[in-house]
């Protein structure tokens, strides 16, 4: 367990690179280590959800949980400025880059922290909820990420996932459609599935 990305404390040696990356238009520099998710460059199922997303018409806060080093919070975040984006993993080493990478892209509207799901996550009544879901945690925590968030949204409020056909997307609609009565597909790319479903 220590090795891989979902550690909450990895036990290879630290050994951080940092690379420019273009993200919707928008440049960023991130930092990233030995011991978290896709370290070389921006995950590509990542790059997908971020260039699919469309903003829900509610207002209110967004949340990326399994934010990871940071790519898809902090692209948000400077996208719309006007709302402020939580980003949780259980991974510290993940949460330490993320905040740094927060910093030296000078993203504010940010609040990042160490939590197992949910678990830390005072607030309520979350405009959207975001997820690159960690598939090798396995389906049980997938699922609890789709639960939580339909009750962590507010009315009018988003579950965004990206998810690839082969490890698992077929089911993720059936648990998705499950909780919020309804699930779309919003984009598919090279086997990456992007789905939303809106909490009515
Ligand atoms: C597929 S990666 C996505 C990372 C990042 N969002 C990205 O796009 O590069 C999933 C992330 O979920 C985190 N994770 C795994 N289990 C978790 C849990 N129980 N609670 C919170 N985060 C978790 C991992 O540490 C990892 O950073």
């Amino acid at each position: 367990m220590k090795n891989h990305y979902y550690s909450e404390t990895p036990g290879t040696e630290s050994k951080r690179e940092t690379w420019d990356f273009s993200l919707n238009g928008e440049k960023f520099r991130f930092t990233t280590d030995a011991g978290v998710f896709s370290k070389k460059e921006v995950d590509f199922g990542s790059r997908v959800l971020i260039e699919s997303f469309v903003p829900p018409e509610v207002s209110g806060d967004y949340i990326d949980v399994g934010c990871g080093y940071g790519p898809i919070g902090l692209s948000l975040a400077r996208a719309e400025q006007d709302r402020v984006v939580q980003m949780v993993d259980i991974n510290e080493r993940a949460i330490e880059l993320a905040k740094l990478n927060a910093d030296k892209n000078k993203v504010d509207n940010v609040k990042i922290y160490k939590s197992y799901l949910f678990a830390e996550v005072k607030d309520e009544e979350f405009a959207a909820v975001i997820t690159n879901p960690p598939i090798r945690a396995g389906k049980t925590v997938v699922h609890q990420i789709f639960e939580e968030a339909y009750h962590k949204l507010c009315v009018g409020g988003e579950l965004w996932v990206v998810i690839q056909k082969k490890q698992g997307a077929p089911s993720a609609m059936d648990k998705m459609e499950q909780l919020f009565g309804q699930v779309e597909t919003v984009a598919k790319k090279k086997g990456y599935y992007i789905l939303r479903a809106i909490k009515v």
